[in-house]
């Protein structure tokens, strides 16, 4: 990793190197004089504007569709990363082995500022193009790395300050690059710190396509590690080590060079797959923990459909739930991961599924005859929560039950733990969950003998939790263990087919068995919708209709709830309202006030309403004053 420069010496750097031509070794980070170096021995001139070309957006869009795989991998971590670039005005930016920008989130504001120096999707930040930039040299570096202001190679890059990590594949190839810019004027001191963990977690996931046929062997000194993405990787086909990650390397003391070479046996002589943590004898006879495991088999699974009935997949009452191909892929992916012992983080808004999603992998697993115990953190009274989860002795504290009581983790025991909310777990407790998790054991409250626990781990939140984890309100040792596999249930407003979807969720809540239809105004209202409250809105909505309808008798619009048809009228009367001619400016101002208007002058709601969050309709808002002015 790169040492940070002195910002004066970088100014003194600056014009020694490019004004007089005298060396400046020793007064900037090594890695960017060696930039410096490189770029001026390909003939760029740091006072002129590197040379850009724009993709058309046909190209765009074949070039997003060519790194599928990548930027599919790599998802999870943006939107992870989404809350603190918005926070500290920046930009997550995922780009390909090239470095040309394939995905970039965050801060409008500054989206805006960087696409004036060409940091936008479809343009090439590679060193030879760019100049000195974290992503074109942490991607000729093959490590992780900050440019701040002046450090760029390029004049006019002072503005950005830039922190990236490459993404290396398990053959050690350079797979793209993981970047956060913001304004130079921003320091954002763990930048850094979270491209390289979020890198790791990537390349942690790059073993989850494509390894199946291997035996992995997943190694760290340290046990609490073992199973997070900061532990080694190396993974074997007949014998042979065919993928590795960095940390496997070095804990083996080998290089990329070794892949299709080094033997297992050789490594590790005697070593046999097993499903427990062994002890292991690394090189030079360092203790290392590891687990061996046999290529995961899926076991022939029964569908959804033919699942024995005992088995509910969701609790009683509940509509069941739609299965799009997209949700069974995830799915089928999720019951291995579970059955592999590798924890899952469910992340969505409220009301996205999470909760049936759980259920269903339980009830698909190899584990689903016996419990699913979900635990909400956020409904549990703090002061109980410790006793509720972890269980206690008799007589361990005033107000305890008589006998003691086992506790929801060994209520779990053989299943699966669904720690819904797991954002709101109060810190203390979150080492004591982090130390049951790596014991897999459970040491009652008020004393008493620990007791073996076995549970599949899903863990879930609505909240990011890349803030939470900056701010220090979450551990990132248990983030790393909960985390091993982020699954995201989308919003109900990103379905590809709202209508269809309306319609299949009237006819499973009985709709067409009752004979009562929804008019073809109601059913366009509801698919028009943004749906803030997701599937739960929804399906009680159409259930409210039900109750409501007549055998018959459309649903008519007036019958829905006046949020849904003040969201529908404020849409039409802004587009009745857009005569041609009018300008953008006046466009927005008028859709901001109609949202405002039909939400009772409550920001939060109008925001809503318009599916923008509430600083967004705030700057919209300012910025439309500032151009009235
Ligand atoms: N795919 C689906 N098809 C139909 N209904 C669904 C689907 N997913 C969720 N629902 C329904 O939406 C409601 C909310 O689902 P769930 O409790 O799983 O959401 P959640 O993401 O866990 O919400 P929260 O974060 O508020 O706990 C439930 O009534 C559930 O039956």
């Amino acid at each position: 990793m790169s040492v940070a420069s002195n910002r004066d010496a970088v100014v003194t750097a600056r014009r020694r190197f490019f004004g007089e031509g005298r060396s400046v070794d020793g007064m900037l980070a090594a890695p960017i004089l060696r930039s410096w170096q490189r770029c001026a021995g390909q003939g760029l001139d740091a006072s002129r504007s590197p040379l850009v070309e724009p993709p058309t957006a046909r190209e765009l869009r074949e070039f997003q569709e060519r790194h599928d795989r990548l930027g599919r991998l790599a998802r999870p971590e943006l939107n992870a990363l989404q809350g603190d670039a918005r926070l500290t005005g920046s930009v997550v930016i995922l780009t390909d082995a090239a470095g040309v920008v394939l995905d970039m989130i965050g801060s409008d504001e500054f989206a805006g500022r960087a696409a004036q120096v060409a940091l936008r999707p479809g343009v090439s930040w590679s060193e030879a193009d760019t100049g000195t930039n974290a992503i074109g040299t942490a991607l000729v570096e093959r490590q992780p790395i900050a440019v701040h202001g002046a450090e760029h190679f390029f004049e006019r890059h002072r503005i950005l300050a830039c922190a990236a990590a490459p993404l290396i594949d398990p053959r050690g190839v350079v797979a793209g690059a993981l970047d956060m810019t913001g304004p130079a004027a921003i320091r954002h001191v763990h930048a850094l710190g979270l491209m390289r963990l979020a890198a790791e977690q990537i390349e942690h996931r790059f073993f989850t396509e494509g390894f199946e046929h291997c035996t992995m062997l997943r190694l760290h000194t340290d046990r609490a590690l073992l199973g997070t993405p900061r532990e080694g990787v190396l993974a074997f086909a007949d014998g042979v080590l065919v993928g590795a990650n960095r940390h496997g390397l070095d804990l083996m003391n080998l290089d990329w060079p070794a892949l299709d070479l080094a033997r297992l046996e050789t490594l590790l002589p005697g070593v046999r797959p097993s499903d427990q943590i062994q002890m292991l004898r690394g090189p030079r006879g360092t203790r290392l923990w590891g687990r061996l495991v046999d290529p995961l088999r899926r076991s022939p699974r029964a569908p959804a459909a033919s699942m024995p009935a005992a088995v509910p997949a969701a609790p009683a009452g509940e509509v069941e739930p739609i299965l799009d191909a997209e949700m069974m892929a995830q799915l089928s992916r999720t019951v291995r991961l579970v059955e592999a012992g590798i924890p899952v983080l469910l992340l969505g808004e409220t009301g996205s599924g999470k909760d049936v999603f759980a259920r269903r992998v339980h009830a698909e697993s190899a584990r689903r005859n016996k419990p699913f115990v979900p635990v909400n953190c956020a409904a549990l009274p703090e002061g109980l929560i410790e006793s509720e989860l972890f269980g206690y002795e008799a007589g361990a504290f005033t107000g305890a039950r008589r006998q003691g009581a086992p506790g929801l983790l060994r209520q779990a025991d053989g299943g699966v733990l669904f720690l819904d909310e797991i954002g709101d777990m109060p810190l203390s407790l979150q080492s004591r969950l982090l130390r049951v998790l790596q014991d897999k054991q459970i040491s009652p409250l008020g004393g008493g003998r620990p007791v073996p626990v076995d549970f599949a781990l899903i863990c879930a939140t609505h909240q990011p939790l890349g803030t939470l984890l900056a701010a220090g309100a979450f551990r990132q040792d248990l983030y790393f263990r909960i985390a091993q596999y982020v699954v995201e249930r989308p919003p109900v407003r990103h379905h590809p087919d709202r209508l269809a979807l309306v319609r299949t969720l009237w006819r499973q809540l009985g709709g067409e068995d009752a004979g009562v239809q929804l008019s073809a105004e109601v059913e366009r209202v509801l698919a028009a919708y943004n749906w803030p409250g997701n599937y739960r809105q929804l399906v009680g909505t159409l259930r409210a209709l039900l109750v409501l309808g007549e055998p018959g008798h459309p649903v008519e619009v007036a019958a829905l709830p006046a949020e849904i048809t003040a969201a529908a009228g404020a849409v039409e009367s802004q587009v009745s309202e857009m005569l041609p001619g009018t300008s953008l400016a006046e466009q927005t101002r008028s859709v901001l006030q109609a949202a405002l208007d039909a939400s009772g002058g409550n920001v939060s709601r109008a925001a809503r309403r318009l599916g923008i969050d509430r600083s967004t309709y705030y700057r919209r808002l300012l910025k439309d004053k500032d151009r009235g002015r």
